[in-house]
Formats: structure tokens, sequence, C-alpha cells
């Protein structure tokens, strides 16, 4: 069973503590929600565990879950499908092509093997609801997500909400068993902010595991809460985070984040 565990983690930005430390774990079928005001550290928390920022100390510890080769993975980031505030998704492309595209960069071996399995997956118990071992084509992903037929739309002609919507379909057609959403409903009207819930009640019934920030209810009702208060917080009585973090270091954040 996958298991992802946070030990002491400090999380920041350059070399400056932002949040933690945090100790929590979170297991195969559980969902995380991130909590916090605005400047907190949800989203420098989210791309600590992506992979896309380093850790200022402590560590992020996986056990189970295989990388798209078929090896253990080693680190999160293997494992891991990231959505940022950003949709990743190029306006010039069609959505289709955008979809494919990170269905061959997330999907890798795993994504092909689990095309054999499609079949079998959607006579399971979750018929009709997309799971961590049956990725979706682009056209299949965008009807569930309330988008059918806009697969050969470019990305930058749809509206907010769609946009949002075919950037949550990125989830869906590659094979990742821990999805991280930075406020992953934004821009969302109620019905798909329903449809959003039900994906990744989904995903967890398949044995994945979701970590989100968010500033709104997301509908998932047995999820976890980690609430980052800046300065001094609590975490589900499980965690702390550190006090006052030194004032920020712009060179060293340039260098941490480059263009992103
Ligand atoms: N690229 C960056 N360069 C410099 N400082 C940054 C950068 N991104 C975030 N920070 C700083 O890190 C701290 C935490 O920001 P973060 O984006 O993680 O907060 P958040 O909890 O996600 O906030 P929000 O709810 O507004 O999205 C803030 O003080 C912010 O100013």
């Amino acid at each position: 069973m996958a298991r992802l565990t946070l030990d002491a983690l400090v999380v920041g930005r350059g070399s400056t503590a932002v949040a933690g430390p945090f100790d929590i774990a979170v297991a195969a079928g559980e969902a995380l929600v991130v909590t916090g005001p605005n400047g907190a550290g949800k989203s420098t928390l989210l791309r600590t565990l992506a992979g896309l920022l380093p850790p200022i100390s402590g560590t992020i510890r996986l056990e189970g879950p295989a990388a798209s080769d078929g090896e253990a993975a080693e680190r999160l980031a293997d494992v891991a499908h990231y959505l940022g505030h950003r949709h990743g998704m190029k306006s010039q492309i069609t959505v289709g092509e955008n979809l494919a595209f990170w269905a061959r960069y997330l999907g890798g071996a795993a994504a092909a093997q689990s095309e054999r399995s499609r079949q079998d997956a959607r006579r399971g118990p979750h018929v009709g609801v997309p799971t961590v071992s049956a990725p979706l084509s682009p056209a299949e992903a965008l009807a569930a997500v309330g988008l059918p037929g806009l697969d050969a739309i470019p990305f930058g002609y749809l509206s907010a909400g769609q946009q949002r919507r075919a950037s949550l379909a990125r989830l869906l057609v590659a094979h990742r068993p821990v999805w991280i959403l930075d406020e992953p409903t934004s821009a969302l009207d109620i019905a798909s902010q329903a449809r959003f819930a039900d994906l990744v009640a989904g995903h967890l019934a398949a044995g994945g595991i979701a970590i989100a920030a968010t500033h709104h209810p997301l509908g998932l009702e047995a999820a976890r809460t980690l609430h980052i208060t800046p300065g001094a917080g609590r975490d589900d009585g499980r965690g702390s985070n550190a006090p006052g973090a030194p004032a920020l270091d712009d060179a060293a954040l340039a260098e941490a984040e480059g263009w992103l």
C-alpha cells in the first residue's frame, strides 16, 4: 500500500523557511486538504512535494507506488501529477494536443500497460469514474470533466472555467497515483465542483492519494486537513509550523525557482 510521510519537513523559498515543520502521513485512498491564509505557504508546500522546490530541511518519504517505468519510485515527484495555479496548457494548440502531451510526458510505460487494462477497469466497481489504473484518452477525459467534443478547439479559446476543467482533465490522461492540486476548483461553477469531487473520490477509491490546497470546500467529506498558520500553526493535531520566517532573499528565490 502506498504511503506518503512528511518527517519534520520545512519548506521555503530559496534558503528561507516559509512553513513547517510538518509531520504527517497520508495513506493510499486518503485526501489531505491544505488550508491557510494568503501567503501561509500552501503553494510552497505543494511545490516542494512536487519536486519543484527543494525542502529546507526534513524528508518526504514514499512507500509503495511504482514509477512509470515499473521500478519502485524513489521520489514523490516521480509518481505525482502536479496541477498548479497555472494550467500547464499551451493556448495556441488544441485541448486534445495539450492532453496528449501530458499523457506522453507523465504516463510513461505505465500508461501503455494501463491502456490494456482499461476495458477491465471500466467493468469494475467504479464504472464511469476514472481511476489511477485507467488513464483515459483526451476525448474521454474531456467528456469526464464536462467538455465533450472540445478536443479540437485551441485551449486559448476556452472560457476561464472551461480552461480549469480542461486542465483537470490532465489528471485523467496520465497514470499517476498522487495528485497534488493547487486551488483545483478556482473558476469552476457549482456543477463542475461536484464533478471534480466525484473525480477525486474515484481516484481515492482506486488507491490514489490527493493533496489539495484550497480556500474553498472541495466536497471531499473524508479528507484530512492540514491548516497552515503563518508563524505558528497546527495540522490536525499531528504537527506544527515553525514560528517566524526571516526576510526573503530575492536572489536565492530566483535561483531556486528559475522561470517557474
Ligand atoms: N516566487 C516567489 N518568490 C518569492 N517569494 C515567494 C514566491 N512565491 C511565494 N513567495 C512567498 O512565499 C510565501 C508563501 O507563499 P505561498 O504562495 O506558498 O502562499 P499560499 O499559502 O499558497 O498563498 P495563497 O493563498 O495566496 O495562494 C509568501 O510570503 C510569498 O510572498
